[in-house]
């Protein structure tokens, strides 16, 4: 087997795109994956995430979208990593099995969350059993607290994990909580595993701790922005890097105080890419185009640093 590359660097959390009577729509992931690669230089992808509605998809559509996106990513994505996570755990390894016989380059898993997983063995327990169905595949866990209610310490669930889960690979940190982050890292001495951070508005300060990339929503229609901060920063141009921070927070400090999620997120990538991502799915309802009005002004009323 070649030896794998190093996931590093932005992952897009994919949208998926809908048509207006709320199927998925296939078509357009020729268009997106181009989009992602020649306008925002961004090769990697998360698919059918929180951002992707994952949860609000059937099984069915799901598997349509992962091989959808492993066949048009196919030469021009560098990682195609596939969520699988579920309520069930039967649905998770049919998921992870399908996942592996396509050739994803990695799978993750979020903690289910309506009977929750109360301590670290548990949630390990669930995970192992998902992971072991594709014993090839690097694994992923997807900490997302403020969704799943579940906040087992990631710095915690480190410890052993490999005997459990061989193929453990890493974490997307969707939290807030830079502590536990921190002791994560900290506790990575050997860089085996790798951690991707997953709020945008804090990226920052996750690179500043040693995360090796990030997996988010506006990669999609910022990353281009962002990639030049990972590049000050890796200059130790802080102080560029800051203001592409600082910028990107403004855009989502104003949005988010309109209201903003997933609905939103589609919004604003078909109205700056072009590509109908169409509406997402209930209970999520459409941004109102008071929103997109709004949103649309304020991005482009940003003034990048060098005029980027
Ligand atoms: C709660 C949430 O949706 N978080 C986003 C962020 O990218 C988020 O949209 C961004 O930081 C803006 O708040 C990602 O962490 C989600 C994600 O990566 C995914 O779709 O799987």
């Amino acid at each position: 087997m070649a030896p794998r590359k190093k996931l590093k660097g932005l992952v897009a959390a994919t949208i998926t795109p809908m048509t207006p009577d709320g199927k998925i729509n296939l078509p357009v992931i020729h268009q997106y994956v181009d989009y992602l690669v020649n306008e925002q230089n961004v090769k990697n992808v998360f698919v059918n995430g929180t951002t992707g509605e994952g949860l609000s998809l059937s099984i069915q559509e799901r598997k349509q979208l992962a091989e959808e996106w492993m066949c048009q990513g196919k030469d021009k994505l560098d990682h195609v990593i596939i969520h699988v996570g579920a309520l069930n755990l039967p649905e998770c390894q049919e998921l992870a099995r399908h996942a592996a016989a396509i050739g994803a380059d990695g799978i993750a898993v979020i903690a289910p969350f309506f009977f929750k997983p109360t301590n670290k063995d548990e949630l390990v327990a669930f995970l192992q059993k998902v992971a072991s169905e594709a014993p090839e595949v690097p694994f992923y866990y997807y900490h997302i607290p403020p969704l799943t209610g579940v906040k087992v310490r990631v710095e915690e669930l480190l410890d052993g994990i490999k005997a459990q889960i061989p193929t453990f690979q890493g974490v997307k940190f969707s939290d807030t909580d830079l502590l536990d982050l921190a002791q994560c890292i900290h506790k990575n001495e050997t860089g085996e595993f790798e951690f991707l951070y997953g709020v945008d508005e804090q990226l920052l300060s996750a690179l500043a701790l040693g995360v090796n990339g990030a997996v988010g929503s506006t990669y999609n229609y910022l990353g281009r922005q962002t990639n030049l901060m990972l590049q000050a920063f890796a200059k130790l141009d802080f102080a560029l890097a800051q203001q592409y921070q600082f910028l990107t927070g403004e855009f989502l400090n104003f949005v988010i105080k309109l209201g903003f999620g997933v609905a939103q997120t589609k919004a604003v990538m078909t109205s700056v890419s072009g590509i109908p991502m169409g509406p997402p799915r209930l209970p999520l309802v459409a941004a109102s185009s008071e929103f997109i009005i709004k949103a649309k002004a304020k991005l482009d009323s940003i003034v990048w640093p060098n005029g980027d």
